[in-house]
Parts: structure tokens; C-alpha cells; sequence
């Protein structure tokens, strides 16, 4: 059962600041950690509570004037976090703290690297709307599973991105309702551009079209051109993914809990295909995946490759050396930890270490 915030979650609620001064010193506090932190997660000062997650989030919009810019009223923006918050499951991995995570990257990349004064406030508002929305209504199990169990997502999307599409089309059905909708006071154009847009973002989440979004990255990076709509729309989808898989980047004591979180999602759903007679996901299997092992992989040819190329656009990052570091201290703990599979080239083709390692699998 939930022990979060219930509807009324406002300053006043235990977990949140008291009183308005207070309120407000929590506000600048967590605001200052919230853009410097990069990669160092807010939740590593502390353990947030779901209450304190969302005035974070509240902060955001305010902090970068989409409060005053696009006139979105105090209530609409608590209602439509609380219905956000609502719809993330618990579940180990992608609950509303994941949810919380990836925004914050997201957040802190727009500040570090200037975007504000490259973009429209009008991408930026669907930057970190998609961040907030992109898992919603999660259940624990991946496209592949959804796809080879035909689940009623599989089978309402046609196996198309099944998850990401569902997510989507939930973010919309919260903002359908106009206590929640943040973007009521915008004109129908504009409308239409953030729904286009988040579209766009939170399908770019699924890890089956990784190669493609980066590849398509990679060509346009010498002649990146912020003036060109097409090249912030791959930028775009770049960011919300480098944010999606970001833990890696964080510090070891972050990173490391969030492993076991995902891990522990990744061993129910094949224990659930094994129960199931389904294929099992082989980057899921508990008898042949090791916490090394399983990111050795993923960080070399997936979250490696993906930084590098936002580094080349955004030299101020030099997310090349934190995560070269990372690696290293994978490597390490690979040799000196007990893996339980073999070494050598089976172990890396049985982890998730590229998007194909994600597609369904045929009986
Ligand atoms: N082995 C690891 N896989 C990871 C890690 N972080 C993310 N992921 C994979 O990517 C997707 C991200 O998409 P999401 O929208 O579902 O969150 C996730 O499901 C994992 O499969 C990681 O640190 N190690
Ligand atoms: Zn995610």
C-alpha cells in the first residue's frame, strides 16, 4: 500500500515545510541543490519523501518561469503533480522516484548547459513535462514481455512501443482534465506543439530505438544548428534519454541502490516468463545475471556511446571522464566480485549491453 502524500499534500502536510517562511526556505535550499547537482541526485543528501518530490518538481516549473510564462496557476500545477504521482506504480524500479530522478537530470542538464538561452521556453516546458510523464502507469514488465504475454497494451498498440506508447496516452488523459491541465491557458497552436513534442520525447524512451535516435544524432552533430526545428527535436530525444538512463552517472552510493531496483524488477519478470512459459528475457534471468555483469555492458556500449555524443555537443559537461570512471570501478568490482555467469564474450551477450538485447523474442 502507498504511504505517500494524499490529495491535500501542500505546505502544511507533515514532510513538507510548515509554514510559508519555512516553505520557502526549503524552496531556495532545494532549488540551489536541485540545478547544481548534476550528478549527484538530491536524494543522496537525503532520502526524499513522495510529499517533498513534488514541490520539488512545483519548484521547477516556477525556477524556470514556465509558472509565469505560460500562466499555469498554483492549484493546476499541485493537482496535475498529484495526479502524476498517483499514476506511477509501486513497483521496484520505475515508481515515482525514478520518475523524480530523470526529471531532475533533465533539470539540471537544461541549467548546465545553458539551454535557456539556445531553446524556446516552449521546448524546455516539454523537456521536462515528458521527463515527469514518460513512465507513468508502468507495471513492472517490459515491452518484450508485454509483446510475447500479448498483453492488452501489446495488443491496443500493436506492439508499437507498447509501454511508451501507453505512457503517453495516460500523461494526456490526466491533462484532459482541466483542474489538472497546465496547459489550459495556451492557445490551441501551442497546444499542439507540446503534444507533438512530448509525443515525440517519451516514445524516444524506448531502448529498441536507441541506435537510431543516436545515429540520427550523430549525423546532424557537425553542423548542429538550434535554429533548425528538426535538430532540436533529435536533441530533444537525446536528453530525455541520456536522463532516462542516467543512474550510472550518479554517485556509487546512488547508483549502486538503484541497481538493486532494477535488478529486483528485471528477476520478477523472469521469474513471471519462466512461470509463464514465456521466452525468458536473458538480461532478466536471476540465474545468469550478476550486478557486474549486468552494467559492464550497459555502460560500454549503451550509456558510453550516448553521453559521448552530447559531451561533443555540450563540451561542458566532460560527462566522458565521470563515466570512464564508472567504468573503471564496474570493471574493478567485475574481477574482484563473484559474477555468476562465465567471463568473456557470453557474459556480455546475455546482459542488456545493447538495444537489441531488448527486443521480444520469438518462440
Ligand atoms: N543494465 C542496466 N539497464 C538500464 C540501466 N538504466 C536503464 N536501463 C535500461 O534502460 C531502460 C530505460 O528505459 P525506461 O524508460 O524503461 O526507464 C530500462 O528499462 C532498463 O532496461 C542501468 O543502469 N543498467
Ligand atoms: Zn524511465
Amino acid at each position: 500500500m502507498r504511504t505517500g502524500p494524499q490529495a491535500s499534500w501542500r505546505p502544511g502536510v507533515p514532510s513538507v515545510p510548515s509554514t510559508p517562511s519555512s516553505y520557502l526556505v526549503f524552496a531556495i535550499q532545494a532549488d540551489q541543490c536541485l540545478r547544481m547537482c548534476v550528478f549527484v541526485c538530491v536524494c543522496v543528501c537525503r532520502q526524499w519523501e513522495d510529499a517533498e518530490i513534488m514541490v520539488l518538481l512545483q519548484v521547477m516549473y516556477v525556477d524556470l518561469d514556465f509558472t509565469a510564462t505560460f500562466n499555469i496557476e498554483p492549484d493546476v500545477l499541485h493537482q496535475f503533480l498529484f495526479e502524476i504521482y498517483r499514476r506511477y506504480n509501486n513497483i521496484p524500479f520505475h515508481n515515482f522516484k525514478h520518475c523524480f530522478c530523470v526529471t531532475q537530470m533533465m533539470y539540471g542538464l537544461i541549467w548546465l548547459t545553458d539551454l535557456r538561452s539556445k531553446m524556446d521556453s516552449i521546448d524546455l516546458l516539454i523537456m521536462l513535462t515528458s521527463a515527469i510523464c514518460h513512465d507513468l502507469d508502468h507495471t513492472g514488465y517490459n515491452n518484450a514481455y508485454q509483446i510475447n504475454a500479448r498483453t492488452e497494451l501489446a495488443l491496443r498498440y500493436n506492439d508499437i512501443s507498447p509501454l511508451e506508447n501507453h505512457h503517453c496516452a495516460v500523461a494526456f488523459e490526466v491533462l484532459e482534465r482541466t483542474e489538472c491541465n497546465i496547459f489550459r491557458n495556451l492557445s490551441m497552436d501551442q497546444f499542439k506543439r507540446i503534444r507533438e513534442g512530448i509525443i515525440k520525447c517519451i516514445l524516444a524512451t524506448d531502448m529498441t530505438r536507441h541506435n537510431e535516435i543516436l545515429n540520427k544524432f550523430k549525423s546532424i552533430l557537425p553542423t548542429f544548428d538550434f535554429t533548425s526545428k528538426e535538430h532540436r527535436d533529435v536533441l530533444m530525444m537525446i536528453l530525455i534519454k541520456v536522463s532516462d538512463i542516467s543512474n550510472e552517472a550518479r554517485p556509487m552510493e546512488v547508483a549502486e541502490p538503484w541497481l538493486d531496483c532494477l535488478l529486483q524488477e528485471f528477476f520478477n519478470q523472469s521469474d513471471m516468463e519462466k512461470l509463464e512459459g514465456l521466452p525468458v528475457t536473458p538480461f532478466m534471468d536471476r540465474d545468469k545475471v550478476s550486478k557486474p555483469s549486468s552494467q559492464t555492458g550497459f555502460i560500454r556500449f549503451v550509456l558510453l556511446p550516448l553521453f559521448i555524443e552530447l559531451a561533443n555537443l555540450f563540451p561542458c559537461l566532460e560527462m566522458e571522464k565521470a563515466l570512464e570512471r564508472e567504468t573503471q570501478n564496474r570493471a574493478h568490482s567485475d574481477v574482484t566480485g563473484k559474477s555468476k555467469e562465465a567471463a568473456g564474450s557470453r557474459r556480455e551477450s546475455q546482459t542488456n549491453a545493447g538495444p537489441e538485447a531488448q527486443r521480444p523474442h520469438a518462440q
